[in-house]
């Protein structure tokens, strides 16, 4: 396609998984429209704020797969575009030796050999200063994980896709998708046409998908993404080499406690629970829920003593929820021109540079180069609404 307004690709939505998508398809020559509905940068979505875990422990084997060729493309994307976006610091797992959940990801490291190194009770606190150890918890480093740079890493891959000639429209929201051979989107400001079309609008893919007829089984919540301050200032300082942790379960946890050392904030540590309260995405200022935020003060007094028991900064994000927790990425059921990547459940970002190569493959009609059957539509049988 050639006229103005016409192109070989629309992707909706300039989150992390939009944004590596759009990359993709500049990269093989597709003609792509970005469109986002706010002005960029903004912190509205999934993907803004200063870092995110990039880590190979997982409790499954397909992610751990997938994440070896993710380290790749991070390393490939930061010599490209001459900028560091990832810093190694290793990741600490914690949780009752005896629980399938922390066994899991122990066992899934070591069948994949991965680097990694258990702790005892005994040298613990010699490798990890001011964290408290609980009884019956084990606890392991996965030593490649460390930190992404996640507000740069998006600045970064919207600066390449520019670079290739790819199209960033945004202030501009979607407003409405006619499918067809050739698809037509709406948005406040215009009409576009393109041989396909990815929807990668995290918390808003729901109402998206309404223009389609489909609705999938995502719930969406809000995070209270709170920072702690150090009693004694860098002592867990990502200069003194403290690292990412994840408490798979506690005392006072079923859903995981997760930590990033203090960095982006000097003297705070950001820590946060793995769930939140639903919220509609337009209105999650409305959503004052904050008892993920009592959960995180009792394990902060019970096992980081070097901790202020209450947060010092509390900012917020969203998490798109899918029943299973693992990601939608799939064509549309009725329309093969669609392509929907989805449902990134809280651990995506780290996966961007594949889930846009994946999307892209999709939506050029690729034979996709990764097993997507974890990530198919069909799993959700009927809790898949589909009004076509
Ligand atoms: C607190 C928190 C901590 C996290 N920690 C980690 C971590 O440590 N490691 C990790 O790997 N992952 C982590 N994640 C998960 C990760 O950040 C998300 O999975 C990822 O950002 C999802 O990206 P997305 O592109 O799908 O969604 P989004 O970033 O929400 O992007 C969707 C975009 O679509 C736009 N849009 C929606 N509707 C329209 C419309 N109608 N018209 C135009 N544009 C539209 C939105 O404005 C938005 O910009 C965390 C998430 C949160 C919230
Ligand atoms: O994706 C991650 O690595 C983190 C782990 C803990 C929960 C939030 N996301």
């Amino acid at each position: 396609m050639s006229a103005e307004g016409e192109y070989d690709c629309i992707v909706i939505g300039a989150g992390v998984q939009g944004s590596f998508t759009a990359y993709q398809l500049a990269k093989k020559n597709q003609k792509t429209l970005l469109l986002e509905q706010f002005l960029l940068p903004h912190s509205r979505g999934s993907s803004h704020g200063q870092t995110r875990i990039i880590r190979r422990a997982y409790d499954q084997d397909f992610y751990t797969h997938m994440m070896e060729e993710c380290y790749e493309l991070w390393a490939q994307l930061e010599r490209e575009a001459g900028v560091k976006l990832y810093r190694q610091t290793g990741l600490l797992v914690m949780g009752p030796e005896n629980s399938e959940s922390y066994q899991q990801f122990k066992v899934t490291l070591q069948r994949n050999k991965t680097p990694m190194v258990v702790l005892t009770h005994d040298n613990f606190s010699q490798h990890i200063p001011n964290v408290n150890l609980a009884p019956g918890d084990g606890a392991f480093v996965d030593i490649s994980a460390g930190v992404l740079f996640a507000d740069r890493a998006l600045r970064t891959v919207q600066g390449q896709f520019q670079k290739l000639g790819g199209v960033i429209r945004d202030n501009e929201t979607v407003t409405n998708i006619k499918p067809g051979p050739v698809v037509t989107v709406s948005t406040s400001a215009g009409v576009y046409r393109a041989k396909s079309l990815v929807i990668t609008a995290g918390p808003w893919t729901n109402k998206l998908l309404a223009h389609t007829g489909l609705q999938l089984p995502l719930e969406v919540v809000k995070i209270n993404v709170c920072y702690w301050k150090e009693k004694v200032l860098g002592s867990y300082n990502v200069k003194r080499r403290f690292p990412c942790f994840l408490l798979t379960e506690g005392e006072e946890a079923k859903e995981h406690i997760y930590g990033l050392p203090s960095n982006e904030y000097p003297g705070l540590v950001k820590i946060c629970y793995h769930m939140g309260s639903e919220t509609d995405p337009d209105q999650r200022d409305k959503q004052t829920d904050r008892s993920d935020i009592e959960i995180l003060g009792r394990y902060v007094t019970r096992c980081l003593p070097g901790l202020v028991p209450e947060p010092a900064v509390v900012e917020s994000c969203m998490y798109t929820l899918t029943p299973d927790r693992h990601f939608v990425l799939d064509c549309h059921p009725a329309y093969i021109n669609i392509v929907i990547g989805a449902g990134f459940s809280g651990h995506g970002f780290k996966f961007g540079p594949v889930i846009g190569k994946l999307l892209c493959e999709l939506s050029l009609g690729e034979m996709p180069s990764n097993d997507l059957s974890p990530f198919r539509i069909r799993r959700f049988h009927a809790k898949t609404k589909s009004a076509l």
